[in-house]
């Protein structure tokens, strides 16, 4: 009896229990959804502008960091706002304007599209060069704003991306995020500044798409992109048009050939070919029909800088102010590539004797993923507005790309973090 009535009391008492941690249990789910309607969370980019955008010392290392020297080598006296600076076209163009006395601002979302610690790295080597990275994305409005009643930048070389062919499959978004709406962001900003800065960007040689005839000359058509990658950077070339054409912005446009050298992507194929090599590891090599080899026009990084800074060089100012346009600016697109292509076996076989290590060759058929089976610039147009001419060739640069690759990672391995992300 004495345990019946216990246990009934008891009953009752776990009853009572259970009932209050459910009243407590979804009033809390009642009041976080009342919470998530009617508060709207700050935004990160005020969140971000409280800790880490404001402030007399960061104010002035921006300013610090856009100044141009007095005695400045180019003696243009830029001042340049770099997007991407902690990519790896954007760190060495950054590098070399900071050398030359231009003065230098990066930005950078430092995204984990590849390993976040390799572009850690990067500004590391720019901070030491006195180039100032700030952490923050295109596409908040904020951030722009402030930067620019900061600095009157003179030119905004834009290279902040969502690069790669193949992965525009995996993630589409980010594309369209980076490369259409980043993109608006920046001739946003750069239309309301007073004056307003010449612009140069990244484009791709991946807008020729399908195309057969080479080599690919400005004038060929862009009009079949083979990837979503290639499409928003064609999209981006028709945003440039309509930016010049209303507002009265200078466009200088550059489609970038493969890019490679030290402090490199390891999304791209030359990278993960060379850690996977190192390690024991097979690498698929594409070939299409008939077993026709895949080459690309692969251009080394010290090229592309001379090419980058040559656009920037020659880009004229823009027209408008105040938003409205007061005569025509200049519009301008260029091939910056190396003019002769390579097979990717041949890639492979330089990488082998520059490793001293036999790949396993998976030979596969090109999947269609956004590849394309050949590129191959003409860059006389580019030659002839500023004197681009290509000097590495494929083996010169990679033995340079090697070379950094063994010295980077080995200490890496030792630290352990700065494993690539291929
Ligand atoms: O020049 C360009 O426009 C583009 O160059 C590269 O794109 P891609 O030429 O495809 O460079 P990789 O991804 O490094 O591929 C190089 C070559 O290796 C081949 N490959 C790639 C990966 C692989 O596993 N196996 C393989 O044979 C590709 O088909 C290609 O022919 C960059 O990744 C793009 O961001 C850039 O815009």
């Amino acid at each position: 009896m004495m345990m019946m009535e216990k246990s009934h009391y008891g009953g009752h008492r776990r009853w009572a229990c259970s009932c209050s941690a459910r009243l407590v249990f979804w009033s809390t789910i009642l009041i976080a959804v009342f919470y998530l309607i009617f508060q709207s969370p700050p935004s990160t980019s005020s969140l971000h502008s409280n800790v880490k955008w404001s402030g007399q010392n960061w104010e002035k290392r921006v300013k610090n960091s856009a100044h141009p020297r007095s005695n400045s080598k180019s003696g243009n006296h830029l001042s340049v706002l770099v997007t991407g600076a902690a990519g790896f076209v954007g760190t060495h163009v950054s590098l070399a304007l900071k050398n030359r006395g231009d003065g230098v601002v990066g930005l950078d979302n430092f995204n984990n599209y590849y390993d976040p610690s390799l572009k850690r790295a990067r500004q590391k080597l720019l901070e030491n060069s006195g180039v100032f990275v700030i952490e923050g994305d295109i596409n908040d409005h904020e951030l722009l704003k402030k930067l620019f009643d900061l600095v009157q930048f003179t030119h905004v070389m834009h290279l902040a991306a969502q690069a790669g062919v193949r992965y525009a499959m995996e993630n589409p978004d980010s594309y369209v995020h980076s490369n259409i709406a980043g993109l608006v962001s920046i001739f946003e900003i750069c239309k309301i500044a007073n004056p307003q800065p010449a612009i140069v960007w990244a484009s791709s040689s991946s807008v020729y798409g399908l195309n057969s005839g080479v080599p690919f000359s400005e004038n060929d058509r862009t009009d079949q992109p083979a990837s979503l990658y290639a499409a928003t950077k064609k999209a981006g070339e028709e945003i440039a048009h309509t930016y010049n054409h209303i507002y009265g912005l200078s466009i200088t446009g550059l489609r970038f050939f493969t890019v490679y050298g030290p402090w490199g992507r390891p999304d791209m194929a030359y990278f993960f070919f060379t850690k996977d090599i190192l390690k024991g590891k097979s690498i698929s090599i594409f070939e299409g029909p008939d077993h026709k080899s895949v080459a690309r026009d692969f251009t080394y990084i010290d090229d592309i800088v001379k090419g980058c800074l040559g656009a920037l060089d020659t880009a004229e100012k823009s027209t408008g102010s105040g938003g409205k346009k007061k005569k025509p600016a200049q519009l301008r697109v260029f091939n910056l590539g190396n003019t002769s292509p390579v097979p990717v076996t041949k890639l492979v076989s330089i990488l082998e004797k520059l490793l001293k290590v036999k790949a396993k060759r998976n030979i596969q058929p090109l999947p269609r993923n956004g590849d394309v089976l050949f590129t191959h610039a003409d860059v006389s147009y580019a030659r002839k507005e500023f004197g681009y001419q290509p000097k590495t060739d494929l083996e010169t640069g990679l033995k340079k790309f090697v070379h950094w690759y063994l010295d980077y990672y080995s200490h890496g391995t030792r630290k352990n973090s700065r494993k690539s992300s291929s």
